[in-house]
């Protein structure tokens, strides 16, 4: 039995374009089409949706270096370290479709803390656990501008069932690049917002004004244009130290009611939509690779302190919060999330080095929106084979 589906959206269509310039397609497929036994390759893909192979298939020479010769003297020890990228390879900073950021070191964080595993020899594959995952999918769009549609769409789906069973929807937001999607729905008939609970599953521990804060971003893109009612909206408080903020925010979940924000068996709270980006070296939320909080289970919400990425100071929630919920959707698109996502889905990491690979709802489900941009490095069309890719066994 295979663990993931693969769903493809709208690639099938004749050009569909992914490079800047040429209309990108607005509008899902409605049609499903399974990877299983098309035999076509991520290469077969780009070249009917007429994109440029070379592209594809080429290294990310914009992400490391041809030789370390390229590099100062100074800089040779970071291309040693193969998963660092050298400040110098952008002297103007790093392209923010990267989402490269800066560690408190000096050094541009790692685009993936698993680089190296399996070099020189058979990667071990990395695969979702149980075999009974059938709610797990990854959805693949023609272009960025067709994965946003398709992620407003879903949580406008998940918001109109939620409001029909309990008359509330619970959305929890992550920051970033998918806000701008979301936003997308204000004005759209059938998303009734007066019924929406917003929730943040991270926010930086700066004022809500700060360019920084995931709070700001969302409320630009869309808790100023939607009518949800501010007492709806439930932000992360501002100016506290850390670790109040992270109790406060979870004293804040606990005392709602349980109509609003039922509980599972085990007292987590069961959000109707999670939303999660994912960053460059893996992390979801604002659970990096390798910190403590990735193992945290008595917890509902987390102080961070040094974050690799800045701001140093966050707040999250924890994985088993995370993991209760109804539908998670993990959300990378573009080509600067093509490295990652490929980790992320096919090779396995040592533990608690791409948290990305831990978000596995217990009951709920878990959709990848991917375009074909971040999908390029993937082997989609071998995953059925248990011979090629034992995901499943
Ligand atoms: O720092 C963060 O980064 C991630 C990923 O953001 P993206 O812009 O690369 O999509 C985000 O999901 C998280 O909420 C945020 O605090």
């Amino acid at each position: 039995m295979t663990a993931l589906a693969f769903v493809r959206f709208g690639v099938s269509c004749a050009a569909q374009p992914r490079k800047a310039g040429r209309k990108a397609a607005t509008k899902p497929q409605t049609g499903r089409v399974s990877a299983s036994g098309n035999g076509a390759s991520i290469a077969d893909l780009a070249r009917e949706n007429g994109a440029n192979l070379k592209t594809l298939n080429g290294t990310r020479s914009e992400s490391l270096p041809e030789s370390s010769e390229e590099l100062g003297q100074d800089q040779k020890p970071a291309v040693s370290r193969i998963n660092y990228i050298p400040k110098s390879r952008w002297p103007k900073g790093i392209p923010p479709v990267m989402g490269a950021h800066l560690m408190p070191s000096g050094e541009v964080a790692p685009i993936s803390t698993s680089k190296g595993a399996g070099v020189g020899g058979v990667p071990h594959k990395f695969m979702y656990p149980k075999e009974d995952k059938e709610n797990y999918q990854v959805l693949q769009f023609a272009s960025q501008a067709a994965g946003s549609q398709g992620l407003a769409t879903y949580v406008q789906q998940i918001s109109e069932a939620a409001i029909k069973e309990r008359g509330a929807f619970t959305l929890v937001l992550s920051g970033g690049s998918l806000l701008k999607a979301i936003g997308q729905l204000v004005g759209s008939p059938g998303v009734d917002f007066s019924k929406w609970h917003v929730f943040f599953v991270d926010e930086r521990n700066v004022p809500h004004s700060h360019s920084d804060s995931n709070y700001k971003g969302a409320d630009e893109a869309l808790l100023s244009k939607a009518n949800i009612p501010r007492e709806q909206v439930h932000a992360i408080r501002e100016n506290l130290p850390v670790a109040e903020a992270a109790t406060e925010y979870a004293g804040q979940l606990l005392r709602l009611d349980k109509t609003v924000l039922p509980r599972n068996a085990e007292g987590l709270p069961i959000f109707d939509a999670m939303l999660l980006g994912l960053g460059p070296d893996g992390h979801v939320a604002s659970l990096f690779p390798n910190r403590s909080q990735i193992a945290a289970t008595d917890s509902w919400v987390l102080p961070v302190e040094n974050s690799p990425k800045p701001p140093p100071e966050r707040i999250t929630m924890s994985l088993p919060v995370i993991n209760s919920a109804k539908e998670i959707a993990l959300v990378a698109m573009g080509e600067g999330k093509a490295e990652i996502v490929q980790r992320v889905l096919e090779v396995q990491s040592l533990p608690g080095a791409l948290p990305a690979q831990l978000v596995q709802p217990s009951s709920g489900s878990l959709k990848w929106f991917l375009d074909i941009a971040s999908a390029q490095n993937l082997a989609m069309h071998k995953w059925d084979s248990t011979k090629d890719f034992p995901r499943s066994t």
